[in-house]
């Protein structure tokens, strides 16, 4: 609270305003939060900053995971129920992948994890940060006396807490939505393995074994039953799999669909929509639940292209409500939610920006590139690059921009 962070001589640094001192930062460690940005605080260019400062400290994992386990102690046990049988956060791998259709070879090894934590991922695998230093090293240097200071920003971290929101960027046909299909157990592998909470899944949807985390696809196309209406569609699971009464289902049907801010749309038909009300619908299906079950089953959302063919304006509102549902820690009626996590396959910068915390970008049937949304505008992956120009190309002629200002002008 009495810190202010600075740049002196391109160095970071950290003033304590009531000893009124100058510390240089050597090293800290931030867990992103979706705003960190809006705030005038830039996260990517702390993160260069401090990778330009010539000590680097390990300890500082020590650190974080003390904050970590204190606040993963007042959360909502969601840890105990989403973390699988190894204790890792994993919530989603996909192991060298392979499929393909015909003689098209679309998925040619895909391999990634999805993690229940930013925090706990970024442990793991720091990134930029090379950890050198003992602890003991940590506990014998002399933090007051010296012109260092230690800071760790731990931001959001209850936000972070609700799982990361990963998304799925790459040209088009390099098969985005059937790796999201495979893990969603729509489509088998040819190859490889995707685990589930550490359990390897075997087969397609049906697999019993799988309970324990559930598994939401909300389609490109938002898939909704024609000949249905909102309510039939939005309650279509608890119809057909739950011991609900009609009443009831109705009634969690307007709630949820209230919680995606749409009223009084229950009894018409999808043809009577627009495109970003369909889309509205079809996540407002996507999160109802059997609120009869003793306990509800966290949940990873998958989407695909949620944004696709809407206006600016339609999709700002699509990509915070798809924020709002996973890190507002409550569901439409106000009790703890369960989207673990989610996956989204987008082209959209503005999703990208808005609704993702780290990017996987695939290229001919690979995951290339991986890292945080901002480092993907800093990337000096050759990929990486021609993809920020293919990303932005949709908005803006690259013609006249080089592909530094068409990252800039990404996440302006
Ligand atoms: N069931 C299928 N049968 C045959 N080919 C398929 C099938 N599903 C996908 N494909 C082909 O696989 C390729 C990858 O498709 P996919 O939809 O995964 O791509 P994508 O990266 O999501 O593309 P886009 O960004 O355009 O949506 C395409 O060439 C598509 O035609």
């Amino acid at each position: 609270k009495n810190c202010d962070l600075g740049t002196k001589r391109s160095k970071c640094c950290w003033f304590n305003k009531k000893r009124k001192e100058q510390k240089n930062v050597i090293c800290a460690c931030v867990a992103p939060p979706r705003n960190l940005g809006r705030d005038g605080f830039s996260g990517s260019k702390l993160t260069v900053d401090l990778k330009n400062c010539a000590v680097q400290l390990s300890g500082l994992c020590l650190i974080a995971n003390s904050v970590f386990a204190y606040e993963s102690s007042k959360s909502e046990n969601l840890s105990k129920e989403v973390k699988n049988e190894n204790g890792s956060d994993v919530l989603i791998e996909c192991r060298n992948v392979y499929k393909s259709f015909g003689e098209k070879h679309i998925l040619q090894g895909v391999s990634f994890k999805t993690w229940l934590t930013l925090l706990g991922r970024q442990l793991m695998t720091p990134l930029g940060f090379r950890w050198q230093f003992s602890a003991e090293l940590i506990d014998s240097f002399d933090w007051c006396s010296s012109r260092c200071a230690l800071v760790v920003l731990i931001l959001d971290v209850l936000q972070s807490w609700h799982g990361e929101a990963v998304g799925i960027i790459g040209p088009s046909g390099t098969g985005k939505s059937t790796i999201l299909k495979i893990i969603a157990g729509l489509l088998a592998p040819d190859k490889g393995e995707v685990y589930v909470r550490g359990r390897k899944r075997s087969g397609l949807i049906s697999d019993d074994e799988l309970s324990g985390l559930r598994i939401g696809l909300v389609f490109q196309s938002a898939a909704l039953f024609d000949s249905l209406t909102v309510r039939e569609n939005v309650g279509f699971l608890l119809y057909e799999h739950s011991g609900m009464p009609d009443e009831q289902i109705s009634k969690l049907v307007t709630e949820n669909l209230a919680a995606v801010g749409l009223k009084g749309v229950e009894d018409r038909l999808p043809s009577e929509l627009s495109g970003g009300m369909k889309k509205r619908v079809a996540l407002a299906r996507s999160i109802i639940c059997d609120i009869t079950k003793e306990s509800i089953e966290p949940e990873v959302l998958l989407y695909d292209e949620p944004t696709a063919g809407l206006d600016p304006i339609a999709s700002t509102v699509v990509e915070d409500l798809i924020r709002s549902v996973h890190t507002k820690g409550e569901d439409a009626l106000g009790k703890p939610g369960k989207i673990a996590s989610y996956v989204v396959v987008t082209h959209q910068h503005s999703t990208i920006r808005r609704a993702v915390d780290r990017l996987l970008f695939l290229h001919e049937g690979k995951v290339v590139w991986q890292g945080m949304t901002d480092e993907f505008t800093t990337s000096t992956n050759p990929i990486v690059q021609q993809g920020t120009l293919m990303h932005t190309d949709t908005c803006i002629s690259k013609v006249c921009m080089s592909a530094h200002a068409h990252r800039e002008f990404l996440y302006s």
